[in-house]
């Protein structure tokens, strides 16, 4: 399949931003890429894995197209489980089936430990100091056992149910009283407003506007995260992103989280401030929300062979509240919307939500863990819909034998989880939904199973999957139990668009519009 110019323009982003001049640049540049454009097979024969044809300098970079998880799956489909692609400059091993997986972790998890530096994470991420985004070593090791610790595990995650039943009953509320003039209802928009982590990590109260405003701020900050900067895959056209105007663009977007955040933490200060002023405010961890224990932490690497900076604190928080918000909220929104695509699941889901809670008497998180229905329901959509379909890319920091080949250390891999989840090798009738797939089934995601990757695998697999699931569950079968659920009138009938945007979380493009008709017991 030779590489055609429509593919090009597709890596190319913002094109119709560009002026009449920049597209003649590229026209030419094009041009000369085509003459030269080579071989059927650009892989030189170093025992690399299979390898479409590329073009010379942007090498596949044309190939990842606006959906790359899509793109990469359709691919997969041509050379197999594990390709050899040139991203630029960048070589690349994108893996597809949960073999290819499997073989990857079980024999190289360590080597496959540590993250690419990337330009935009440096941007939007204080120089990459993030937990998600840190190069494996002592100072990553140190932030996630802090975050662990003091917000993560299963402990602190139960400390916080208190919290997620305040603002559920604050959602159901808004969609109740909202019922009052209208029951249609736009349930994405009023998901984004579910401010949990804020409240649990930061212990912080924000107005819907502030949680509103947060989460555009981040909603750009996904988007940016699931880009490629041209200029670094090819650095001798970095012009090209100059010339677009994106990095402006991010680091416009980086202000405004950086001020967001400053806002946070600067309270902290204060109440810290004031505490000690009054004689009030004690030293001891107990019961401080993260942003405090960081801050006790700052400067200080007795305990823990690291020092903090300011910077390191907010990189630490903005993992936080992305996790913690936007992907939270996009697993909540692809599983309305695939139950309202099913409504024998949906029944199916909502019937033992109601029977349990109404012989229960009140809904608690212990009750969400037992119900097997709802549980399958979330599985089966993070098989369908993994919020983050390429997880977060490795890079390799030794050469591996994988399946037959030699793969150089310095490599970059991407594990297209929503192609695993798509892949009829692993799942009979995969494109379709059919939670009871799951009934009975030890199958999970927590990493031991590698044909459902939704947090990824391995040591760098997400810290937080006790705080999402236990969000996820519980907002879900709250929403389930108090509403019926339906497409409002003028949507009936017709197909569910279930299109999606891309982003390092993978969104809806459509918000989720439903009409809510409240439940009541007879
Ligand atoms: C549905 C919700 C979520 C999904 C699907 C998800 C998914 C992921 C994925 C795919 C990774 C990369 C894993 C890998 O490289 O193998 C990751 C990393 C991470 N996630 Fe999550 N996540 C979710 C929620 C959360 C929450 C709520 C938090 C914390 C508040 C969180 C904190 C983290 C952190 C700190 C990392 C970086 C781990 C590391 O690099 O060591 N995540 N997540």
């Amino acid at each position: 399949m030779a590489p055609t110019l429509s593919a090009l323009f597709q890596c190319l982003p913002n094109l119709s931003a560009l002026s009449i001049t920049h597209y003649i640049l590229l026209l030419i540049l094009t041009i000369l890429l085509l003459i030269y454009t080579q071989t059927r097979s650009s892989t030189p024969n170093l025992g690399l894995p299979p390898s479409p044809p590329s073009f010379p300098l942007l090498g596949h970079l044309h190939r990842l197209g606006s959906l790359p998880h899509r793109s990469l799956q359709k691919l997969s489909t041509i050379y197999g489980p594990i390709m050899y692609l040139r991203l630029g400059t960048v070589p690349t091993v994108v893996l597809s089936s949960a073999s290819a997986v499997e073989k990857l972790i079980r024999f190289n998890d360590a080597a496959l430990a540590s993250r690419p530096r990337s330009a935009v994470a440096d941007i939007l991420l204080y120089g990459s100091t993030d937990v998600a985004f840190s190069p494996y070593g002592e100072y990553w090791c140190q932030v996630r056992r802090i975050c662990v610790l003091h917000l993560l595990s299963t402990k602190r995650v139960q400390s916080f149910g208190f919290i997620r039943d305040q603002e559920v009953s604050l959602l159901i509320e808004k969609i109740r009283s909202n019922g009052r003039c209208d029951s249609v209802v736009n349930l994405s928009q009023m998901l984004i407003k579910l401010p949990m982590i804020l409240s649990a990590a930061f212990g912080h109260k924000f107005s819907d506007d502030g949680t509103s405003k947060a989460h555009n701020l981040l909603k750009d900050f996904s988007a940016y995260l699931g880009k490629t900067l041209v200029g670094e895959h090819v650095p001798c056209l970095g012009w090209y992103d100059w010339s677009t105007g994106i990095k402006k663009r991010m680091r416009k977007t980086a202000e405004g989280l950086d001020s967001f955040i400053e806002s946070i933490i600067e309270e902290h200060v204060k109440v810290k401030r004031e505490g000690l002023e009054e004689g009030k405010y004690e030293d001891e961890m107990e019961g401080r929300d993260l942003v405090d224990i960081m801050l006790n932490i700052q400067g200080n690497c007795v305990d823990t062979g690291v020092s903090l900076g300011r910077n390191n604190i907010k990189a630490i928080i903005l993992d936080m509240l992305f996790a913690g918000t936007d992907v939270v909220y996009t697993a909540i929104e692809w599983t309305m919307a695939e139950l309202i695509k099913n409504p024998q699941e949906m029944k199916r889901v909502q019937d033992e939500v109601r029977s349990v809670v109404n012989t229960a008497g009140k809904l608690t998180e212990e009750l969400v863990e037992k119900m097997t229905y709802l549980n399958a329901a979330i599985k089966e959509t993070f098989r369908l819909h993994p919020p983050v379909p390429l997880l977060v890319p490795r890079e390799s920091t030794k050469g591996i034998e994988l399946m037959g080949y030699h793969i150089p250390a310095g490599t970059r891999f991407i594990i297209n989880a929503w192609a695993i989840g798509h892949d009829e090798n692993t799942w009979e009738r995969a494109d379709e939904f059919m939670a009871e797939r799951f009934l009975g089934s030890s199958v999970d995601y927590k990493g031991q199973h590698f044909g459902l990757i939704p947090f990824g695998i391995g040591r760098r697999i997400c810290a937080g999957i006790g705080f999402a699931t236990a969000t996820i569950g519980f907002a879900l079968a709250t929403l389930l139990h108090h509403f019926d659920w339906d497409l409002p009138n003028v949507m009936k009938g017709k197909p569910l668009d279930m299109s999606e945007i891309n982003g390092i979380s993978v969104h809806k493009k459509l918000d989720l519009i439903l009409e809510a008709q409240p439940y009541s017991i007879i």
